[in-house]
């Protein structure tokens, strides 16, 4: 039997549209329903209007009323780094009192510090850990998430990292794009041997993670003192080849190449770009590459944030994602992180909105599936407890999601 849901008289339906990334001017075209309903089947959005029919046919169980209420497309969290074990609060302390974010790396803390508890905990413990982090991201509208594995960087706890992606799908409702980042740092058993690493990920992991396919997209840490521009299309060249397909992160700590890398390769999404360079931004816009800033992390590194209205305004596609990961950015607050686009960046509340939802899903290859509230997309849907999209930068740093729908059901409720 069909399975109805009906989300009725919303004061505001908040949607960017299309089936692909929105581009520069366009980004701020969101479209705006005032008083109407969402009718979904199985799952699927099938109307949306305000057919008194609709009311009296389906049993008031499987009505929401969203009166005074906003809604929008599921929120669609492009980057993140959610599997792993231990903490590192000292280095977050450690870099308030001067420390840079690589002075810590290059003392064998940072990504190396997590690799070790990562590949300490079993994969049960991994579970545990990450099944809490989800419930946090879906009270934040999250309904889709990336997930990178590279805090193992050696074959079985890579593989460890992924395989606890695929059983957490099962576990939750938040869906989760997993991501193979063998190349996130050079392990020490691989000290000053970048080139052996590289090929030890390109022969001996990255063909199981195909064969089982276990990760979606391959990605590389492209940075000075991390992996260069020559070994960072090495491996994502040989990625594409194994079929992977292609994210960077790119221009995070210096301007290095790697936004103009990903545009050379046309990776679906160069994500940071804190110092993207005017040619490397233009890459980005002229190959259709997604620019997925990172907020949050720019603000725990206290680093200047990323060129986002220079980005939109050269016509780049731009996506807002968490990082959310033990160092960098501690944090998946959906909320500070659209302050931070909204109040330091330049974006508009409506270049946030479709940043979070369809571009995100762009960044992620599903924006033929999912980011807009349009008839034949996926119901996954976030309902505010205010009356307009306006309130998620003015209520500036709180929660307001209220309701989140899944695939056509409620799955978390204020
Ligand atoms: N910059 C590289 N990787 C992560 C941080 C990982 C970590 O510090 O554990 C990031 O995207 O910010
Ligand atoms: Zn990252």
């Amino acid at each position: 039997m069909t399975q109805r849901l009906l989300i009725k008289n919303a004061s505001q339906i908040v949607t960017p549209k299309g089936n692909s990334a929105v581009r520069g001017a366009d980004m701020k075209d969101v479209a705006i329903y005032e008083n109407q309903s969402i009718l979904i089947e199985d799952g699927t959005i099938v109307a949306i209007g305000d057919n008194p029919a609709w009311e009296k046919e389906i049993p008031t169980e499987r009505q929401v009323d969203a009166k005074g209420k906003t809604v929008l497309p599921g929120f669609v969290d492009s980057h993140t780094h959610f599997v792993f074990g231990g903490y590192r609060a000292d280095e977050f302390l450690w870099r308030m009192e001067g420390m840079s974010y690589m002075d810590i790396m290059e003392r064998g803390g940072g990504i190396a510090n997590t690799m070790k508890a990562t590949r300490e905990a079993s994969e049960d413990e991994l579970i545990t850990h990450s099944l809490d982090f989800l419930k946090k991201m879906l009270a934040f509208g999250i309904t889709t998430v990336e997930g990178k594995s590279g805090y193992g960087m050696d074959y079985d706890t890579e593989l460890k990292q992924l395989r606890v992606m695929k059983r957490l799908e099962e576990l939750q409702p938040v869906s989760i794009v997993r991501t193979f980042l063998g190349a996130h740092a050079v392990p020490p058993s691989y000290k000053d041997r970048n080139d052996e690493f590289i090929d030890f990920l390109i022969r001996d992991v990255m063909p199981t993670v195909a064969k089982e396919k276990l990760a979606e997209f391959c990605d590389v840490f492209c940075e000075k003192g991390v992996f260069s521009i020559e070994e960072s299309r090495k491996l994502l060249t040989a990625a594409r080849e194994q079929g992977f397909k292609l994210k960077i992160h790119a221009d995070e700590i210096v301007t290095f190449g790697g936004s103009e890398l990903a545009g050379e390769l046309k990776c679906t999404s160069a994500d940071h770009l804190l110092h993207a360079s005017e040619a490397g931004i233009k890459a980005l816009a002229d190959n259709g590459v997604v620019a997925t800033l990172l907020p949050t992390t720019a603000f725990c590194l206290k680093e200047p944030y990323a060129a986002a209205r220079k980005m939109i305004d050269s016509g780049c596609a731009v996506a807002l994602a968490t990082d959310f990961n033990p160092g960098s950015g501690f944090t998946n607050s959906v909320p500070l992180m659209i302050a931070l686009a909204v109040i330091y960046m330049g974006m508009t509340a409506e270049e946030a909105i479709t940043a979070l939802t369809l571009n995100g899903a762009a960044a992620v290859d599903r924006a033929d599936r999912i980011g807009s509230v349009e008839v034949g997309k996926q119901a996954d849907l976030v309902i505010l407890q205010y009356p307009s999209y306006k309130f998620l930068p003015y209520h500036t740093g709180v929660n307001i999601v209220e309701t989140v729908i899944k695939n056509g059901e409620i799955v978390h409720r204020a």
